[in-house]
């Protein structure tokens, strides 16, 4: 099998699973995988289409300016520089961007903060290998326009993996490898969501003092 076809079936898979989740709410989210590094060439998702559904077309093969380099009827992600931007400056050959209920809460409730930090569980460890149980998940605000937006992102792409929140709208998440990258996206909205459900039974604990 081509290492071409090889990538687009890997990021087809996690594209499966992460609808399975039900991760793609409307038309939200994007995904994209590295196919080469010189030139930069990357598998992204198209704007706007319903990332849950199976078909011929899912990915768009595009530059390093998100520039479809074959003939398509699609538009690749309208974030697809933050993709690109990403692959620039780490090894990550795979990003994931999703918008949850749990992640937009947290980067609310944090948002002024600029960051969450995320302690004392297991799935810490699982996801670093490290027992420092402390994982810090930078927070920046949304923005319309892009290149203000990619420029918000950069100062926290300096790993070859990674993840930033983004306010009221979703986290992105990369990885030297797309299992690893998937592996990270799980993990962290593990890690959220058990936050976020403390925080309300907490509430409700101190509401019936
Ligand atoms: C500034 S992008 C707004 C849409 C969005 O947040 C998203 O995740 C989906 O965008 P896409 O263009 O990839 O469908
Ligand atoms: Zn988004």
């Amino acid at each position: 099998m081509s290492l071409f076809l090889e990538q687009w079936k890997k990021l087809a898979y996690i594209k499966c699973d992460l609808a399975k989740r039900d991760w793609f709410y409307g038309t939200s989210g994007n995904l994209s995988m590295k196919i080469s590094d010189d030139p930069l060439l990357f598998l992204v998702t198209a704007d706007e289409k319903d990332k849950r559904d199976r078909c011929d077309e899912e990915f768009i093969v595009v530059n390093e300016k998100g520039v479809p380099v074959f003939d398509t009827e699609l538009s690749p992600s309208l974030e697809t520089l933050i993709h690109a931007n990403i692959y620039e400056r780490t090894a990550a050959k795979c990003v994931l961007h999703v918008h949850t209920v749990d992640n937009n809460i947290i980067s609310e409730l944090y948002g002024d903060e600029g960051k969450v930090v995320l302690q004392n569980n297991e799935m810490i460890h699982i996801l670093t290998g490290s027992f420092d149980n402390l994982l810090t998940i930078p927070i920046i605000e949304n923005a319309t326009d892009m290149a203000q937006f990619v420029k918000a992102y950069t100062p926290h792409i300096c790993h070859d993996f990674g993840a930033v929140l983004v306010r009221n709208h979703g986290i992105t998440v990369w990885g030297r490898t797309p299992l690893e990258t998937k592996k990270w996206l799980e993990g962290i909205e593990f890690l959220i969501s058990y936050h976020v459900k403390m925080l309300m039974i907490q509430g409700q604990k101190i509401k019936a003092l």
